[in-house]
């Protein structure tokens, strides 16, 4: 490693404005040497987007080339904000600066001028200590807004001058401090420059097998699984850009909370999905009782699926007659039984049974016209050959009245035709699902139209049971074709960030010094260009394709998932090579677990790994403590994770008339968002209330958003405890706790949840009984 300030490190802590002017250098040093990177790569994608013709093999290797400078310019985009944040100064008189990528001189060299977080030798900056200093004597945080380097943090790391710090344990403490207690966005971001020691030793944790990752609220599960992410690709880049890595995450509105981490770490090739995505070309997001949805989640559906497809291949109780040009074929229910035991017995998935089950009867068929038309009028043997009784059986299984009475006996079905028809007949669930109860039954009828997550794994084991129909691979082909129109969007978007980007770098330089990608090429050219190609990303394609095997899952809010639901995430990760994160105390979804043994057990047997976050670095002590009453009454074994910090101000607690409850609570919500100035205030409200509290908020905040997908850049935005899981605001007001528990046979996890969203504030207004 060597020292690239061309002085040695000083690791006496001077004063902090005399050590900005040299920090700033070196930073607007790391900024230029960004700029060039990016414009080459614009430069190079360019080029090769102008190209054409040439040999199969040129035009794949420039569509790849293309894919990769696309890349480029994007990531180099993506780090601008916080490009470099840490310094260390090292034992040995060197210093490394640490950046959200790696950075080298210009003439090649093998020292970085900026050393990739991910890299190995950035470990120090989040592990050492006064105690355990690992070669470092110095480290410091850098705060920069705009290129700007606006603020130092030195800790040394020598057990003699260190002075004691508050918090025993914490890395970067003034940093930590700084990022914790800044106003919330609506939007999650990263930890890159604070990451504490529990927290590294999760995202840099071996890439095999399954990791558990369990830890209280706050405790930055999420922002743990994000990194790993970025970890995880960065260090196994390989073999992980061409299986692909999948997030998944409990909705739609925490996807789009957290959508920013992972391009401000420079990755954007994570496909997030939530649970409901994860069948191509099903949107399932159809609201359904919570009930319906942990009846679905059961294991025995599978059998009830099984169930359900045997009763589609059918043995009419009286023979069908089949008629074919003059004559009318006979069709006994003994010889479609046989046919149907023959298909049963290949034990292949229903829809490739098919096949079998059409020769069996084919060839009852064909014997039939053979009597009539072979028959020796002498009585001797058939006269017909085996090469006529082959003609007969073509044109019979051609014949579309033969065709149309095997489909009517085996349908070749759709895991959405199945289920559709399965719900909407009250006597078919009767049939397909004996070992559920009348009430539960009941809870499956519904008629067609719209999924919801809960029919996602079902028509996941469903497409398994049934096997690949010719349909669905013709519409995974038609998704595809879609996939790559999606491209123009991409190209266009590409050559709108090295634009954009491009405003911002030369705000102080004369206009046009520097040619860009935008000079060279048009976006429709680009967008052409695009679409001619075949290359999609690997997150596009594993996203149409429902056979995918990912090279990792990382599933947050993993308690969430129903038994059902893990059999489609242990189907695409044969590999098993999975970080599932979440919870056990939160657990809200009635088909979710408490227990990670008893979800893995199936898959892994024994074979998995835990790791415990214990500090909570989102909720105050204050808060906390009201928390850990609630956390008692789940279950009085459980601890709640140790705060990192207080704040001095209790949480309030109040009590009105129901008939004033809104209006009371309207009036507590002007007041804490005008507490929290550009922060952002959260009012969690009993499912049942959402809409009539939402309209009263609404009429004297305009700006809040209630709804089904708030958006949570809004000030205030009122939300149930499902749709607030993972999230967090300046200030939370949670209404009516009594009837959050009430509402669900997991409220105490409810409430829990909704009392720790606050990283600052927490009132509670409770309606007198
Ligand atoms: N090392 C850190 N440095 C700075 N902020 C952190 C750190 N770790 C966590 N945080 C912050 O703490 C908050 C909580 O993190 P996160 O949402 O990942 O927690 P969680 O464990 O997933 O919570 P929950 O169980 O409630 O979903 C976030 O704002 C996150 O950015």
């Amino acid at each position: 490693m060597s020292s690239h300030s061309g002085a040695p490190a000083d690791p006496r802590p001077g004063s902090a404005d005399d050590e900005i002017g040299p920090e700033q250098e070196y930073v607007s040093m790391l900024y230029d040497r960004l700029d060039d990177l990016r414009e080459q790569a614009a430069a190079r994608l360019a080029a090769e987007l102008r190209a054409t013709g040439g040999t199969y093999q040129a035009r794949s290797q420039r569509d790849s080339a293309v894919g990769m400078y696309a890349e480029q310019v994007d990531q180099y985009s993506a780090v601008e904000n916080g490009l470099c944040f840490g310094r260390l100064d090292l034992t040995d008189g060197t210093r490394q600066y640490i950046g959200r990528i790696g950075i080298f001189e210009p003439s090649g060299g093998h020292e970085p001028l900026l050393m990739d977080w991910r890299a190995p030798a950035a470990r120090p900056f989040y592990l050492a200590t006064a105690a355990s200093p690992q070669g470092v004597r110095r480290r410091r945080h850098l705060r920069t807004r705009h290129r700007k380097v606006v603020a130092l943090n030195d800790e040394v790391l020598d057990l003699a001058s260190a002075s004691p710090t508050a918090h025993e344990g914490l890395t970067g403490e003034a940093a930590l401090l700084a990022a914790m207690n800044a106003s919330r966005t609506g939007r999650m971001g990263d930890i890159v420059e604070t990451i504490q020691a529990e927290q590294d030793r999760v995202i840099r944790s071996e890439l095999g097998g399954v990791l558990v990752v369990q830890g209280g609220p706050g405790t930055g599960k999420t922002a743990v699984a994000l990194h790993r992410a970025a970890y995880l690709l960065y260090t196994h880049r390989r073999e992980l850009s061409t299986r692909g890595v999948l997030l998944v995450g409990p909705n739609a509105t925490f996807l789009r909370y957290i959508s920013q981490v992972l391009p401000t770490l420079a990755e954007t090739g994570v496909l997030l999905r939530t649970q409901g995505e994860l069948f191509p070309g099903v949107v399932a997001d159809a609201a359904e009782p919570a009930e319906a949805a942990a009846v679905k989640g059961r294991l025995l559906m599978t059998e009830v699926i099984a169930a359900a497809i045997a009763d589609r291949q059918e043995v009419p109780d009286d023979g069908l007659d089949v008629e074919v040009d003059q004559y009318v074929l006979a069709l006994t229910p003994d010889t479609v039984a046989a046919a149907r035991d023959r298909a049963r017995r290949t034990g292949k998935p229903h829809n490739l049974a098919r096949a079998v089950f059409d020769i069996e009867v084919v060839h009852a068929l064909t014997a039939q016209v053979a009597e009539r038309i072979g028959a020796d009028p002498l009585g001797g043997e058939n006269l017909l050959d085996e090469a006529d009784l082959a003609e007969i059986r073509r044109e019979l299984a051609a014949e579309p009245e033969v065709r149309a009475t095997l489909d009517g006996l085996w349908p070749v079905l759709t895991p959405q035709q199945l289920l559709a028809d399965l719900y909407a007949d009250p006597d078919r669930i009767a049939t397909a699902a004996p070992q559920l109860t009348d009430a539960e039954r009941a809870l499956l009828h519904r008629q067609p139209g719209g999924w919801s997550p809960a029919d996602v794994p079902l028509l996941d084991e469903a497409a398994e049971q049934l096997g690949e129909d010719g349909r669905e691979i013709a519409a995974r082909a038609e998704r595809a074709r879609r996939a790559q129109l999606a491209q123009r969007e991409y190209a266009e978007g590409v050559l709108e960030i090295a634009q954009g980007s491009r405003s911002i770098d030369l705000e102080d330089e004369p206009e046009g010094e520097i040619l860009s990608v935008t000079d060279l090429l048009d976006a429709d050219r680009l967008g052409e260009r695009q679409e001619t190609g075949e290359r999609l990303t690997t997150a596009q394609r594993a996203a149409a394709d429902r056979n995918w095997a990912f090279g990792h899952i990382i599933v947050d809010e993993a308690q969430e998932l129903s038994p059902m639901a893990w059999r489609v995430l242990m189907r695409r990760c044969p590999s098993r090579s999975m970080t599932i994160v979440g919870d056990v105390a939160q657990t809200g979804a009635l088909s979710g677990t408490a227990s990670w043994d008893e979800v893995l057990e199936p898959y892994v047997a024994q074979r998995w790994r835990l790791e415990e976050l214990t500090v909570s670095y989102r909720t105050p002590a204050e808060i906390m403590a009201v928390a850990a009453g609630v956390l008692a009454a789940i279950d009085p074994a459980l601890r709640p994770p140790r705060s990192v910090r207080e704040t001095g101000v209790p949480p309030w607690d109040r009590r009105v008339a129901p008939a004033a409850l809104a209006g009371e609570l309207v009036a507590a919500a002007v007041a804490e968002a005008d507490t929290v100035g550009d922060g952002r205030l959260g009012v969690i409200v009993p499912a049942g209330r959402v809409t009539e509290l939402g309209t009263a908020i609404s009429a004297e905040l305009p700006e809040a958003a209630v709804g089904e997908h708030p958006e949570l850049e809004s000030r205030v935005v009122v939300l149930t405890v499902p749709q607030a899981k993972g999230l967090e605001f300046d200030s939370v007001i949670v209404v009516d706790p009594d009837r959050i528990v009430a509402e669900s046979p997991r409220g105490h996890s409810d409430l829990y949840v909704a009392l720790t969203r606050a990283t600052q504030r927490l009132g509670i207004l409770r309606p007198t009984t």
